[in-house]
């Protein structure tokens, strides 16, 4: 598999001249916090003094899943493909903030059984995974296969961001797989309610999950376990994660989802981590235990646990906050302004 280069982030002396902007804006030091570590963040992941964000992209990747029919969601497969329709029709959560942000909206068919709308990027792979309690969620090749599609996708897409988002009931349960693999924490600390499990379903959840991991036990290289544990949605993003960062263009996480999708990511493309901006921490359990295994900082914390790309969209205006203070503000020297000893 034919993965691209990442370009190197530290280029000498751009960190130290960026901070040396920012320190010197019109403020007491250091006193816009995390919104200057953000500025320089961006700056770095584009490899520019003053960082300029144009025609974000948000891409909500969808598909079902061979675990949907296990009894490991609070709601049935069907509203995958209705809710897809909902997007496309415009009244789903993320189609309101996509358009209340200025964000294009891309939904992507990754494989959704029964799609019932048309006007979905088709990057179709098969009607669903199989069952990963029963054996692989997909071949090897269809895991390759996801990988291109989302490489693809995101040469086929304009703009220099890239926000995630993904619809696909059961997904909560592939990524606390994936998880559980990349991360070695017990399986317990690694999965969370979803869609709003009660009790005996989190029971029945964790049960299923113990035999994906037991059936797909051998699946311990990073390609491997996108195929054993992975969906078409969570793969298919990796892919297009790993392309935004080859191509230096600031990839905005969402939830505990596409948090997968970055971790598959950086487990396939070491380094991509430093081209994503954690949009928010969600209320599924396991994602804080994620985030501070990944060693990032997410800037919203609002009990969201939706996915489809809500928490980036409501994080991506930080972004452009930063942007903006960085390229428009003041200087002591410029603004005359009297500058500590
Ligand atoms: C109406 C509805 C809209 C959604 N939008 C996102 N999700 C979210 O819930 C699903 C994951 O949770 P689980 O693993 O428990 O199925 C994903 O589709 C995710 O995007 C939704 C779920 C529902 C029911
Ligand atoms: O954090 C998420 O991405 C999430 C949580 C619950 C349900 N769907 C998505």
């Amino acid at each position: 598999m034919n993965l691209p280069d990442l370009p190197a982030l530290a280029e000498p002396g751009l960190a130290a001249r960026v901070q040396h902007a920012i320190d010197h804006k019109t403020k007491p030091l250091g006193a816009l916090g995390r919104i200057e570590a953000l500025a320089l963040q961006l700056a770095l992941i584009q490899g520019e003094e003053i960082p300029v964000l144009r025609e974000p992209q948000l891409v909500v990747f969808a598909a079902d899943h061979g675990l949907s029919r296990r009894g490991v969601s609070a709601y049935p497969r069907e509203v995958t493909p209705q809710m897809v329709a909902n997007m496309l029709a415009g009244g789903a959560a993320v189609s309101v903030l996509a358009r209340q942000q200025g964000l294009a909206l891309t939904i992507a068919d990754c494989g959704v059984d029964a799609l019932l709308a048309p006007g979905a990027a088709d990057l179709r792979i098969a009607p669903g995974t199989a069952d990963a309690s029963a054996g692989s969620a997909m071949t090897l090749a269809q895991a390759q296969q996801a990988l291109s599609n989302g490489m693809a996708l995101v040469e086929r897409l304009p703009g220099n961001a890239l926000l995630l988002g993904e619809m696909g009931i059961g997904n909560t349960s592939s990524a606390s797989l994936l998880m559980q693999r990349l991360t070695g924490l017990p399986l317990a600390d690694c999965v969370g309610r979803g869609t709003g499990l009660d009790d005996a379903g989190m029971a029945r959840k964790l049960a299923v999950l113990e035999q994906a991991l037991a059936v797909n036990a051998a699946a311990l290289a990073p390609l491997d376990i996108a195929a054993a544990l992975g969906g078409f949605e969570i793969v298919t993003m990796a892919g297009s994660v790993i392309a935004a960062a080859a191509h230096r263009r600031v990839v905005v996480v969402d939830g505990f989802i596409t948090t997968a999708a970055v971790a598959l990511a950086e487990a396939l493309r070491p380094g991509v981590l430093a081209a994503c901006v954690f949009g928010h921490r969600s209320a599924e359990g396991p994602h804080a235990r994620w985030l501070q295994h990944l060693g990032v900082r997410p800037l919203l914390d609002l009990d969201l646990r939706l996915g489809e790309g809500s928490g980036a969209a409501l994080a991506w205006p930080l972004l452009t906050a930063a942007c903006a203070l960085l390229a428009d503000m003041a200087s002591f020297d410029s603004a005359g302004v009297s500058n500590k000893d």
